[in-house]
């Protein structure tokens, strides 16, 4: 482990209902780096992804923020460091965009503190960097997928943290929104550990991927490293071909016998 790490994970394990979900994982965080977490359904990203930023608990191992174990941080010193965006977060149907980029202020506030024109601030900034400025006062309900996606991420920035751990950031966005939101990602230039089901996504816009299966990371390192035919068919089990794309970056081309309808 070099020095240069802030969010780590070591040999770190957890178990659900008698099942090992995730099973020894080491991998740590560059700082001001992407590092893309793939796997197929069920692999364990959301699972190691609650583990790092302490919303589980490991079952053995440990989670570290710069060296200092994070089961013993207060809740919020860790939560001014670490913004997390679940795949599927709820939220009360009667807020507004606004109130909702608000939540992402709590940790720097203190109980009996009024509202600043820092904390309005970095909700404006936030609401701008993911396009809906001008929908601050729309009800939440009323949003589309994708556009309450766009608002989770405005939460998370409105934290301000230096580490931003997503789930899945691109669901339910359309393709342009999809690079916008990626691309806004690596400006931020901030310690990003997300999960992503696109290998073509992960491979642009990711420093490093770490690939999970089975509740075991099988390989992290750049991507032109990770990704190979031999890999992925390992772990996905389907056929590609990898192809010089845009940038220098791998290009994952599926392989599908349409006869066969499927890609073996
Ligand atoms: N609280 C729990 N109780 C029982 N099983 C669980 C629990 N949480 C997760 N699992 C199981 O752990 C496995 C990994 O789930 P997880 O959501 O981490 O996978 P994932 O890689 O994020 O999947 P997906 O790509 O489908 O989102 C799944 O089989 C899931 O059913």
């Amino acid at each position: 482990m070099t020095d240069a790490v802030t969010l780590a994970a070591h040999d770190v394990r957890w178990e659900a209902d008698g099942r090992m979900i995730i099973d020894g994982v080491t991998l740590a965080a560059e700082p001001n780096r992407i590092l893309g977490l793939i796997g197929p359904n069920g692999s364990g990203k959301s699972s190691l992804l609650r583990l790092l930023c302490r919303l589980r608990k490991v079952a053995s191992g440990v989670v570290t923020l710069d060296g200092a174990d994070i089961a013993g941080l207060p809740r919020r010193d860790l939560a001014r460091r670490l913004a997390f965006v679940e795949q599927q977060a709820t939220t009360d149907v009667h807020l507004t965009v606004c109130d909702v980029v608000r939540l992402g202020r709590t940790p720097h506030r203190s109980a009996f503190a009024s509202w600043n024109a820092a904390d309005e601030q970095a909700v404006e900034a936030a609401l701008t960097r993911v396009g809906l400025a001008e929908r601050h006062h729309q009800p939440w309900h009323t949003l589309s997928g994708g556009e309450r996606q766009r608002v989770h991420i405005a939460r998370a920035l409105a934290q301000d943290p230096r580490e931003l751990i997503l789930d899945e950031p691109t669901n339910h966005l359309d393709i342009r929104h999809q690079l916008s939101i990626l691309a806004l990602i690596r400006r931020l230039g901030l310690t990003c550990i997300v999960a992503l089901h696109d290998l073509n996504l992960a491979s642009l816009f990711c420093d490093r991927i770490g690939v999970l299966h089975e509740g075991r990371l099988v390989a992290c390192g750049a991507p032109a490293k990770v990704l190979t035919p031999e890999l992925i068919r390992r772990v996905f089990e389907v056929e590609v071909r990898i192809c010089e794309g845009t940038g220098g970056h791998r290009h994952v081309e599926y392989v599908v016998d349409h006869q066969q309808g499927d890609s073996r």
